[in-house]
């Protein structure tokens, strides 16, 4: 039957499936909180940025948008204002014609001061257009009035509008002020009388009630819009016209009211800073051409630009839709990319669990990754060597490169499970060289060293590779043989082994001629170390008592030498058996 051919030491799992490490990494990366992980920093820095960066650019560009749409809103509350004021302009003016062609009439008939009465009331019209007509004479005395022939008598003589017109000899409209004779808030359109030579006999006076319901609805009526409020002021600050009727007559200061003293700043204008009430709001005006009057209005912000709301909302919703798409993107980004570091990571793992392959590093990568593997992998190669040369320094006799005495306590209970396990039979031979001590006496201790060496050599090159040689102390020696077919083949190698000793040994320019004992035990039965040990000394010193030189067999069990055989001849069992009695 063949020897079976050396097998090979153990193969360590390659540990090349690069899925298993992504599950492996994956594993313990699960395992790690989240919001500690690499991946989610980087996501939670991904849509940050993403966030601040839509934010930026939304909030930038709605700022702009709104200043803009702010400009072309007050633009058009400028333009429907200046709509209003040409209509109050109009309207105005057709009052003041409606009173020049009467001052005509009395003109073209020669009427005086006595006359303005009759010809009032034969115009029963004005009383569409104004409140009340009453007229003074040159003096400023009450002389006639349109609505009741018996008002008070009053004098005008110091009003400004009346001395106005009396000096411009044409139709003025006054400042707002309180009627002596109705006590409300008014404003009069005055029209001097003149005759033929030019004096003028008397100035009518057609008063507007600010008050009065077709005057306030009027102007309500040219408003654009539901929310907000329309107002009038006189260049002075007077306010005429107020959706708050206490305010009319009055002059509010612009820490009062700044939305009311605002439109004296210009002919026209706007400005979206002003709080009216409590109310951000913005105000527009226009100021009339016909009279010192200015028109204005006055929006909240928030319903001016109830528009840019909705902008807002939907910029901000569009912005928060892109950062968590920038968050899920940003996630299965650095899940890809962090794949080979997973990788890795699961390599390592599987050195440290024990794997001793660290081929399965990814060495190729020219990237960071590419880096650290290799870092990793020259840290795993000394790891290793370092991990090496201890399990070496540990097993290996340093002197002659064979196995130690630690090694071979190992060995040699594996040996005989292994033997358990497959019914096959094992031989250990326990060999001593005979009287080294004589060698190191003759020719020192350095001799007797390469002695040991060449000793070791060439009882390494007479047994298999599957044999198992040790140096177990000084000049003792034991080799370990596995599937062994029998006594007769231990026969076979102890006469191997005292062969291969027979040539001079060669120490310096001397030739030492150097020989052995060898004892062997064989055993097919379960056994411990100790007793086959036993067993191999006990043929040793076999071989001992019979004069050295040669080897003993020993069949475990059979509690006797089952040979005892020198270099050429055969020792007597007897004297074995003369030992084991002693
Ligand atoms: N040179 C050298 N000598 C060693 C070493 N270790 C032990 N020795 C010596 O080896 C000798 C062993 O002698 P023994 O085995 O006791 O006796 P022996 O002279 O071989 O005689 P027998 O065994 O009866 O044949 C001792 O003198 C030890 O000092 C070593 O590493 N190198």
């Amino acid at each position: 039957m063949p020897r079976a051919a050396c097998r090979p030491g153990p193969i360590p799992r390659r540990i090349t499936d690069r899925r298993v490490f992504v599950r492996q990494g994956v594993a313990v990366l699960s395992a790690a909180s989240h919001f500690t992980s690499f991946r989610f920093k980087v996501s939670a820095l991904v849509a940050s940025m993403v966030l601040i960066a839509a934010i930026g650019v939304c909030g930038i560009s709605l700022l702009i948008a709104e200043s803009q749409i702010q400009r072309m809103i007050a633009r058009q509350e400028i333009s429907a204002l200046s709509g209003a004021a040409a209509y109050l302009d109009n309207d105005l003016r057709t009052k003041q014609n409606v009173l020049r062609s009467i001052a005509e009439e009395a003109l073209s008939r020669n009427l005086g001061a006595r006359d303005v009465q009759a010809l009032l009331e034969s115009h029963p019209g004005l009383r569409d257009e104004f409140v009340n007509i009453v007229a003074f004479d040159a003096r400023g005395d009450l002389v006639s009035s349109l609505k009741n022939r018996r008002d008070k008598v009053i004098n005008v003589s110091t009003r400004p509008y009346f001395q106005e017109a009396l000096r411009t000899r044409d139709s003025v409209i006054s400042a707002p002020f309180r009627s002596v004779l109705s006590g409300r808030p008014v404003v009069s359109v005055a029209q001097p009388l003149s005759d033929a030579r030019g004096n003028v006999f008397a100035v009518l006076v057609g008063g507007l009630d600010l008050l009065r319901p077709a005057f306030a609805a009027q102007v309500e009526a040219l408003r654009t819009r539901e929310q907000g409020y329309l107002f009038i002021i006189a260049n002075d600050g007077t306010v005429i016209h107020h959706p708050r009727k206490e305010l009319i007559l009055t002059q509010p200061s612009a820490d009062e009211m700044p939305a009311v003293a605002a439109p004296l700043a210009g002919p026209e204008g706007w400005r979206a800073d002003i709080l009216d009430g409590k109310e951000p709001s913005l105000v527009a005006w226009k100021r009339l051409r016909h009279a010192d009057w200015t028109v204005a209005v006055s929006y909240p912000l928030r319903d001016a630009f109830a528009p840019m709301a909705s902008v807002w909302f939907n910029a901000l919703g569009a912005a928060g839709l892109f950062t968590a798409m920038a968050g899920i993107f940003g996630w299965g980004l650095v899940k890809v990319l962090m794949e080979p570091l997973e990788a890795l990571q699961g390599v390592v793992e599987s050195i440290d669990a024990g794997a001793t392959d660290i081929s399965a590093f990814n060495v190729d990568h020219a990237d960071e990754f590419g880096v650290l593997s290799r870092a990793l992998y020259r840290l795993s190669h000394s790891r290793k060597q370092a991990a090496d040369d201890l399990h070496r320094l540990a097993t290996t006799d340093v002197l002659t490169g064979t196995h130690n005495r630690r090694m071979f306590d190992q060995f040699l209970p594996a040996a005989l499970a292994r033997a358990r396990r497959s019914g096959e039979s094992v031989a250990v031979a326990f060999l001593d060289i005979d009287r080294f001590k004589s060698i190191n006496d003759g020719h020192g201790h350095a001799a007797g060293d390469a002695v040991l060496v060449e000793f070791a050599r060439r009882l390494q090159g007479a047994v298999r590779c599957t044999d198992t040689v040790a140096r177990l102390a000084g000049d003792e020696f034991v080799v370990v043989y596995e599937q062994v077919r029998g006594a007769g083949e231990a026969h076979q190698l102890g006469g191997r082994i005292l062969a291969a000793m027979e040539a001079p040994f060669q120490v310096g320019d001397t030739a030492l001629h150097v020989t052995a004992s060898v004892g062997i035990a064989i055993t097919s039965m379960p056994t411990n170390a100790d007793a086959i040990m036993q067993s191999a000394d006990y043929a040793l010193y076999g071989v001992k008592a019979s004069g050295r030189n040669g080897y003993a067999v020993n069949v475990f069990g059979a509690e006797k030498l089952a040979s005892v055989r020198g270099h050429e001849e055969f020792v007597s069992r007897g004297v074995v058996q003369e030992r084991a009695k002693a």
